[in-house]
């Protein structure tokens, strides 16, 4: 036994070392970006969790493209991991959906979902393929780009007035939540038409306990907030197949025409839409509408507040709409919208500065090839805008909030807060006319200098897991924080 100790140590040291070594040096049939792959099995995952207590991209991202590059490889979550904030490679990605790429979610996430993880599984949780390109066209339909005309504008100006109105009875407004409940109403509302005030669900309350779940840690065990928002996402889904049921024995003379009414149409004829994919499907669109259109949002009241030039000249342009009226009307236009020409200005900015989704994930599912480049099957690209939105490769002084750099034009192929390709953002169109009407309202009906933003102590519910003294703007890995929160004061103007 003795005499057989050193041959089965000194195996032991090869194969750790070759371990250490595979673990460093992945297999690939080409060159890989460069980059650390981390400890063995960690990989780098601590210090990606690390929040940055900055408005600037995450440190994690930031350090390692001055090291690197724009494309680098990293290990996360046990998953080999490429970062990109190359805008020609992130472009390329969105086009290559489905063809070399495919889309891939948090872990946290897949598992609250049960997604079945792969476009080529074709179950009826999946996100991906034939599915996918179905959700996509119901959205579209009711509100793409095109979509977004005078009757779901009209609809954006009464909703934004009804909540912009009710912050003046109030001592101070939770802003972030505010517009969260904001964006999820309106979204629930369009897709089944759900009005709060009759619903006894209070559907707003449990979907942002599911919310909080997605930055814990996805275990499914009785007492953590993951395994009770799991419960909560169940109980959603059945209330929104619920509503799908109901709503199949309205008769149809009677129906809403809103999208469940489009869903059931399609269902007489195409047997794979089921109810439970169209509660699932319904639950990923209100999370889509409401966190990253709520960070924006706060994130560009903070920034308005820290920029009172550009909050003036923001009051001027609703003012000369307003001064321009001849015939006593007294809302907002589609056409006032159309020329709201500063106002759009300031919305690009918010999204370049504020870069409220700041992964899009994406699957390898054949090798990818790009400038020199060798990425193999089965990676996860984690696409990061606010690496190309940050950059002073690609923006002068990246950090200045200066909308009048839109003031040209407001597209470049290097601005990308909405995705790109088959699955950019359907509510791109939709978000900026809530934040026009939204910021119109607000400094036409309250005075500039009212409009402040303090810091509260009460927690925000969506990121409390992260920790943040005195309120300051966090960027975590992966949301946009702000501290212990905002709370917003507002007087109205004399
Ligand atoms: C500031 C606000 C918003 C930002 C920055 C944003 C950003 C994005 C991005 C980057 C994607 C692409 C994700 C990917 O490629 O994997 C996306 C997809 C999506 N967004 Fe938004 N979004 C916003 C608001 C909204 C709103 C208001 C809605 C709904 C009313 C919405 C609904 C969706 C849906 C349903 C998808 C999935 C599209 C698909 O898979 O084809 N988003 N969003």
């Amino acid at each position: 036994m003795l005499a057989t100790l050193p041959y089965i140590l000194s195996f032991l040291v090869i194969a750790t070392t070759y371990w250490i070594y595979r673990w460093r040096n992945p297999p690939c049939r080409g060159k890989l970006p460069p980059g650390s792959m981390g400890l063995p099995l960690i990989g780098e995952s601590i210090q990606f969790s690390i929040p940055s207590r900055s408005a600037d991209m995450p440190r994690f991202v930031k350090t390692r493209m001055e090291k690197y590059g724009p494309i680098f490889k990293t290990s996360l979550a046990g998953r080999s991991v490429i970062i990109s904030t190359d805008p020609e490679f992130n472009n390329f990605l969105f086009q290559q959906e489905e063809k070399c790429v495919e889309f891939w979610m948090m872990d946290a996430y897949s598992k609250l979902i049960n997604h079945t993880g792969s476009s080529k599984d074709g179950g009826t949780s999946s996100l991906g393929g034939e599915y996918h390109r179905y959700y996509r066209r119901l959205f579209l339909d009711h509100l793409g780009s095109e979509a977004v005309r005078e009757k779901l504008f009209a609809d954006v100006v009464q909703t934004s007035i009804k909540t912009v109105n009710s912050w003046s009875t109030k001592d101070y407004v939770q802003l972030r939540s505010e517009i969260s409940k904001m964006f999820f109403e309106f979204s629930a509302k369009y897709l089944f038409s759900y009005d709060p005030e009759k619903c006894k669900v209070k559907l707003w309350e449990k979907f942002s306990e599911v919310m909080q779940a997605l930055v814990s840690f996805p275990v499914r065990i009785p007492g953590t907030p993951f395994y009770r928002a799991f419960k909560i996402h169940r109980e959603i889904i059945d209330f929104l197949m619920n509503t799908i049921k109901e709503r199949r024995e309205v008769p149809e003379e009677m129906r809403k025409g809103d999208c469940i009414d489009q869903v059931l149409e399609h269902m007489k004829t195409d047997p794979r839409i089921t109810d439970e994919f169209i509660a699932i499907v319904f639950f990923g669109f209100l999370l889509g509408g409401t966190e990253s259109a709520a960070s924006a949002f706060t994130f560009g009241m903070v920034m308005l507040q820290q920029n009172p030039v550009v909050l003036e000249q923001l009051q001027n342009e609703s003012e000369e709409i307003i001064r321009k009226r001849e015939n006593g009307q007294s809302e907002l236009t589609w056409n006032e919208y159309r020329s709201m020409g500063y106002t759009m200005q300031v919305i690009n900015e918010i999204l370049r500065t504020a870069g409220p989704v700041a992964a899009i994930l994406r699957r390898t599912i054949k090798e990818v090839n790009f400038k020199g480049y060798t990425i193999p099957e089965d990676w996860v690209i984690l696409i990061t805008a606010n690496g190309t939105h940050l950059s002073p490769e690609h923006y002068e002084d990246p950090l200045v909030f200066n909308p009048s750099r839109w003031k040209d034009s407001l597209t470049n192929k290097n601005f990308m807060p909405f995705g790109g390709g088959i699955r950019k953002c359907p509510g791109a169109e939709l978000t900026k006319a809530i934040f026009a009407v939204l910021l119109h309202l607000l400094v036409t009906k309250y005075s500039s200098d009212s409009m402040n933003l303090k810091t509260n102590h009460i927690p925000t519910a969506w990121i409390s897991q992260v920790e943040c003294q005195g309120g300051e703007i966090v960027r975590t890995s992966l949301l946009l924080g702000f501290g212990e929160g905002y709370r917003m004061t507002v007087s109205a103007r004399s």
